[in-house]
C-alpha cells in the first residue's frame, strides 16, 4: 500500500511581496496568495487528491492558504491539527529586515549563508524586539528556555521530525490522505528528510508558494518517486526561480 502526502507552502504573503525576512512574524497572504490558494484547490480537485486531514503551522499565512485550498475542493470540514513545529524557520534578528538591503549590507556570501546554509543561524533576536514572538501566547506551551530566538535549517529538522514521526506518520499509516500547509524552510526540512538530501545539496532546493507538491510514499514512508511531483510543474519552476533570486533587485 502507498500513502498519499501533499505539501503546500502558503500563498504569496504581504512580506514575500515586500521582500522582507518573515520567519515567525504572523503576516497574512496577499491577493496573489489568495489566488494561489484557490488555484491549489482546483489542482487538488482535478487530480482527485482530496485530503482527509490537515496538519498546519500556527501561522496565519499557512492556515489561510489551507482554508482556501480545502474550501475550494469541499474539504473544509476535515480534522485539523496545528503545531508550532511546522512553523517557518525562526529568522532571528533578520525578521522584519529587507532582503535586498541585507544582501547589500553583508554581501552575497554571508546573505546566502544565513538564507541557505544548513547549520549557520542568523544572529538571535532580542526577546523584546518588535519582531520577536517570545511573549506570544500561542507559544506558551514551549518552555521559555526552548523558545527559538533564531534557527538554522538543522534546528528546524530537529524540531520538525518528532512531530512528523508522532503525528503525521500515524495518519499516513491509517491510509489517510494528508495535507501539510507550512513554509518555505519547514517544507525544505521535511523534503530533505523524505528525499535523503545531503546537508550541502539542500542549499539548492527552493519551494514555490501555493503549488501542491504530491508525494506517494512506500511502506517505509519514503517517496516512490524522489522529489515528488508538483501539480502545476510549469508554475512551480517559475516560482522556484523567483524564490531563489529573492534579495536581488
Ligand atoms: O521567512 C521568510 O522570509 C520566507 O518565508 C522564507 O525566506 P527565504 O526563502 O529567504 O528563506
Amino acid at each position: 500500500m502507498t500513502a498519499k502526502l501533499i505539501l503546500l507552502r502558503h500563498g504569496e504573503s504581504e512580506w514575500n511581496a515586500k521582500n522582507l525576512f518573515t520567519g515567525w512574524v504572523d503576516v497574512d497572504i496577499n491577493e496573489k496568495g489568495i489566488a494561489e490558494g484557490k488555484a491549489a484547490a482546483g489542482l487538488l480537485a482535478k487530480e482527485g487528491l482530496l485530503p482527509d486531514i490537515l496538519h498546519t503551522s500556527l501561522l496565519r499565512r499557512a492556515i489561510h492558504t489551507a482554508y482556501l485550498a480545502l474550501d475550494g475542493c469541499d474539504r473544509h470540514w476535515i480534522p485539523v491539527k496545528r503545531n508550532w513545529r511546522l512553523n517557518e524557520r525562526h529568522y532571528g534578528a533578520l525578521q522584519g529586515k529587507d532582503k535586498a538591503q541585507t544582501l547589500e549590507q553583508y554581501g552575497e556570501e554571508q546573505f546566502m549563508l544565513w538564507r541557505r546554509s544548513y547549520d549557520t543561524p542568523p544572529p538571535a533576536i532580542d526577546v523584546d524586539d518588535e519582531f520577536s514572538q517570545h511573549h506570544d501566547p500561542r507559544y506558551a506551551d514551549i518552555p521559555e528556555a526552548d523558545r527559538p530566538r533564531t534557527e538554522c535549517l538543522k534546528d528546524v529538522v530537529a524540531r520538525l521530525l518528532p512531530y512528523w514521526e508522532a503525528h503525521i506518520v500515524p495518519d499516513l499509516a491509517e491510509g489517510k490522505t494528508v495535507l501539510i500547509t507550512a513554509h518555505g524552510n519547514s517544507l525544505r526540512a521535511l523534503v530533505k528528510h523524505l528525499d535523503g538530501i545531503s546537508d550541502d545539496a539542500i542549499a539548492g532546493l527552493n519551494i514555490p508558494t501555493g503549488i501542491p507538491l504530491y508525494y506517494e510514499l512506500d511502506e517505509d514512508f519514503k517517496p516512490v518517486t524522489p522529489g515528488g511531483r508538483y501539480l502545476d510543474p510549469e508554475a512551480a519552476a517559475a516560482s522556484i526561480e523567483a524564490v531563489k533570486n529573492q534579495g536581488k533587485r
